[in-house]
């Protein structure tokens, strides 16, 4: 077991760059005390994983001196890792070529097939702004604040970046959050609307570095805030010329039919907004509609009601599922300008309206190398002496995360306090309550905070403020000016940003929040835009950008910005964002207040952060030095195990983890959206109650099915990287990770989805060997090597049967994607040869005798012809 009390000594509880006067109370550190047990894969991990916490003596959160370097701040309540590994929080970054990969291997699925123009088409529409789900982080824990001078580094503008490529959020093929820098996506028509062109042979060729990472710990004790010095207060200019090719947001605008448009609203709509989140907050709904229907022989297809191609053509006629999603796409344009009128609560019925919609034998490297499955499960840790764990239950949560802190205790309006009262919060988060005093004094704010502790509500409760305290707009003016600009990465970030947004705005009926984000028509948004003003705009950059160049009287409104947001600020200002960004900042007044928020704020980040921060402003650290990234809550294993066991080993922990756990809610993330489609038909197959979400649906969906997720319980939801970051999804039980992430950030981010709000979670990452490298890139995280079960033959048989009832196609577009995204890999692209066995042994784990053919188009771009063992056609 990695809790133990000798790994403690790693643990460094203090900054030791902080003056040790500061940090008294901290020298009578109670024993640590082992308090309740971390239940873990029962069989798989039959070890039980004590959770330890220790409290803090409460200090003051008062007395700040400004001019002191080191300020000091306490939380009452925190909790230290209890994992006594260095953490690595400013470690440099995997690169990324992975990530750019992903998109690339979307890309190439798309380009293979009779629907490629489709699949672009639709990629188009889905992505235009996102790169990254991201979300910020927040970090309880802890109440130390030590603020450090920041050499000013500051050298790095923008102008590098001029040619940098968006990426897309999530996906690896379109969403993929963070990090793709170019890649497919600038590939002809690849996938985004704003691509550059493709210059043949540069997959992945700008990956220097990679930022970004985010994470909540609840047990970090020690917030550092440090001034940054020196710091350029000049903000960086990006070019201004017009934008590039922006053939994709023509493509986006006609095809995405987003029902999310309606997320967006006037302030008359907020009591409804408020209502979805409050039915957001109550996950109870438990929907295994699928299973059944399926178990009543309807084809996944007519259920899922979505073509099992590249999604948005075909559209399900059939039953059930496929009959709502088919509405719901075709809804999406029908709709659209009757729905803007109709408000959030419209909104929250078009998904509502919805349907809910096995065998290894032994084998020669199979035995001896695996544990038997009853000795691995049962026996496992056995010999640690440990007792076997129990059933896991994510419902287990520790308060870490709060502070003690009442936000009646801040000077903040009594209306936002009382409709923070409406959905349960009473403490502020230890985030919230480092932040909140620093912003409302109207200091410009970098804060870092762990996943999944309240970095939402920290930024917006003071951004609500300043709109209470400005002068209200005068009714017949014509472009009211907008005072709080936040900008999220994704759409879906956008949307529950804006979510939060209702919820706080409950009891300010005057003011007014709408949404921006790509996926549906710019002319709807202009038009509502005009019928219902706003003083908060929450915005995805790629549609924000738009605006500012095609909406008359936009410009005039933002020039009118008070607060501006950059929530996961981390990866809105690597490469793939950056112009963007730079347009927007150059869009709005200079004398602003600026507030940048992440999980995880690496140096690159830091030495750019003055193209949006004054120089004075204060960087706000709620992550203890020398903690881990990752919750300690949260436990994480890896398992190292042969890509043609990996199908069948998934399964299995599936089915390990649902017998253990009825309330069972888990995450299953792959490499690209093709694959991510492939496992969940496999899933599917094999009666499990799945749900795939990628950047190839319909953000309309992606939406739907995002809502459904976060609402039930006895669901797996199968996804690419557009769930990595900051989707907020109550409950989830386990993270499951097939395949290479595409780096530790993301790693972190997609394990991030669990262990929210101090409660528990499981984390499992499951390797072939040749990928086991990327442990190297983790190691200061506490993950716990599994032993691979050794899985009976009636269950290897059943895999194998489900997988050869996968369609044909689906298994292609896998393999294509498969090919792209780990070309693109720095590490297991190098070596082509290597790459084509390895991808053909992938093809031979789905079943299929030979690989299937790729376009000679598609070789030639990823520098793949006249390798052996391809099929071209
Ligand atoms: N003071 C509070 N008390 C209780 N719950 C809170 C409080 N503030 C925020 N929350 C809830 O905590 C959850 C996590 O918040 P949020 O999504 O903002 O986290 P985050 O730090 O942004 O996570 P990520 O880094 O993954 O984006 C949300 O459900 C939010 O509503």
């Amino acid at each position: 077991m990695p809790l133990r009390l000798s790994l403690f000594p790693g643990l460094r509880p203090l900054n030791p760059s902080l003056a040790v006067a500061h940090f008294t109370s901290m020298m009578s550190i109670p024993p640590l005390k082992p308090t309740r047990p971390v239940p873990i894969f029962s069989r798989v991990f039959p070890l039980r994983l004590k959770y330890h916490s220790f409290r803090f003596p409460i200090l003051s959160t008062n007395g700040h001196d400004q001019e002191q370097q080191i300020r000091t701040h306490f939380s009452s309540t925190r909790k230290l890792s209890t994992r006594g590994r260095t953490s690595s929080a400013t470690r440099p970054s995997s690169k990324s070529l992975i990530e750019d990969e992903a998109d690339l291997s979307d890309w190439v699925s798309g380009l293979s097939s009779k629907s490629f123009s489709k699949t672009q088409v639709f990629s188009d529409s889905e992505d235009d702004d996102s790169k990254g789900n991201s979300r910020r982080n927040r970090t309880s824990g802890g109440g130390v604040f030590s603020r450090d001078r920041v050499a000013g580094n500051w050298g790095k503008r923008g102008r590098e970046e001029r040619g940098g490529k968006r990426r897309r959020d999530g996906d690896s093929d379109d969403f993929q959050a963070s990090n793709r820098r170019g890649g497919p996506r600038d590939l002809e028509g690849s996938f985004p609307r704003r691509k550059g062109k493709f210059s043949g042979g540069e997959w992945g060729a700008e990956d220097d570095e990679e930022p970004i990472f985010r994470r909540r710990d609840r047990e970090n004790a020690i917030f550092s805030r440090e001034r940054a010095w020196g710091s350029d207060d000049r903000f960086s200019r990006g070019p201004r010329g017009p934008r590039g090719n922006r053939l994709n947001d023509v493509f986006s605008r006609e095809e995405a039919r987003d029902s999310n448009e309606i997320f967006s609203r006037g302030s008359r709509d907020r009591k409804n907004g408020s209502d979805l989140q409050r039915a957001r907050l109550s996950n109870k709904t438990s929907s295994r509609g699928l299973r059944d229907r399926r178990k009543n022989g309807a084809p996944r297809e007519q259920m899922e009601g979505i073509d099992m191609n590249y999604g948005r053509n075909a559209r399900g006629k059939g039953a059930g599922r496929g009959k709502s999603i088919a509405s719901d796409e075709e809804d999406d344009e029908d709709e659209e300008e009757d729905e803007e009128e109709k408000g959030y609560m419209r909104f929250k019925e078009l998904i509502d309206s919805e349907e809910s919609s096995e065998e290894l034998n032994d084998d020669d490297d199979d035995v001896g190398n695996y544990v038997s499955e009853k000795e691995s499960v049962f026996s496992q840790g056995e010999g640690d002496g440990m007792p076997k764990a129990s059933p896991s239950s994510s419902s287990e949560r520790s308060d870490s995360y709060l502070s003690e802190t009442r936000f009646e205790e801040c000077s903040i309006s009594s209306l936002s306090i009382k409709a923070l009262k409406d959905v349960g919060y009473e403490r502020m988060t230890v985030v919230q309550e480092a932040t909140l005093p620093v912003i409302l004094k109207g200091k410009d704010v970098l804060a870092k905070a762990k996943t999944g502790t309240g970095k939402t509500v920290a930024f917006l409760l003071p951004s609500i403020e300043v709109i209470t305290k400005s002068p209200p707009a005068a009714r017949d003016q014509k472009r009211p000016p907008i005072l709080v600009l936040v900008i999220c990465p994704t759409r879906e970030l956008a949307s529950q940003a804006a979510t939060e947004a209702n919820t706080l705005l409950k009891y300010h009926p005057s003011i007014g929040v709408q949404v921006v984000i790509g996926g549906t028509r710019l002319a709807l948004e202009q038009k509502r835009m005009q019928a219902n003003p706003c003083q908060i705009l929450v915005a995805t950059p790629g549609r924000l950008r738009d605006h500012i160049e095609n909406t008359a009287g936009f410009a005039t409104r933002l020039m009118g910005v008070k607060v501006l947001v950059l929530d996961e600020a981390d990866h809105l200002l690597d490469m793939g964002f950056r112009k963007d960004i730079e347009r927007i900042i150059d869009a709005v007044p200079k004398q602003r207040q600026t507030l940048l928020f992440s999980a995880t704020i690496p140096q690159e980040v830091r030495h750019i952060c003055h193209i949006a921060l004054k120089r004075d402003h204060e960087f706000i650290n709620t992550v203890q030095e020398g903690s881990e990234e990752t919750h300690s809550q949260v436990r994480q294993m890896h398992m190292v195990a042969p890509l043609d066991k990996h199908f069948t080993l998934l399964y299995t922990l599936l089915k390990e983890h649902i017998a253990d756990d009825v309330d069972y809610k888990v995450l299953v993330f792959c490499t690209t959206a093709m694959v991510t489609r492939l496992v969940a038909d496999l899933l599917a197959e094999l009666n499990l109650n799945v749900r795939e979400i990628h950047s190839r649906k319909p953000q309309s969906y992606r939406t739907r099915i995002s809502d459904e997720f976060r609402k039930s319980k006895g669901l797996i939801l199968v996804t690419s990287d557009v769930s990595a970051r900051g989707v907020d999804y109550p409950d989830v039980t386990l993270v499951v990770q097939i395949g290479l992430p595409a780096d530790r950030q993301q790693y972190i981010h997609r394990l991030g989805r669990t262990g929210r709000k101090g409660k528990e979670g499981q984390g499992m990452l499951l390797l072939a060997p040749w990928e086991e490298f990327f442990l190297s890139t983790i190691k200061d995280l506490p993950t716990t090597k599994a032993e691979v079960p050794l899985v009976d033959p009636d269950t290897r048989k059943k895999v194998e049967r489900a997988l050869s009832h996968v369609e044909m196609k689906n298994k292609e577009a896998a393999y294509q994607a498969w090919l792209g995204y780990y070309n693109s890999n720095k590490t297991v692209g190098r070596d082509k040869y290597r790459l084509v066995e390895l991808a053909n042994e992938f093809s031979r784990s789905m079943g299929l005798d030979n690989p299937p053919a790729i376009p000679k188009l598609v070789l030639g771009k990823m520098g793949l012809r006249n390798i052996p063992g391809l099929r071209s056609k």
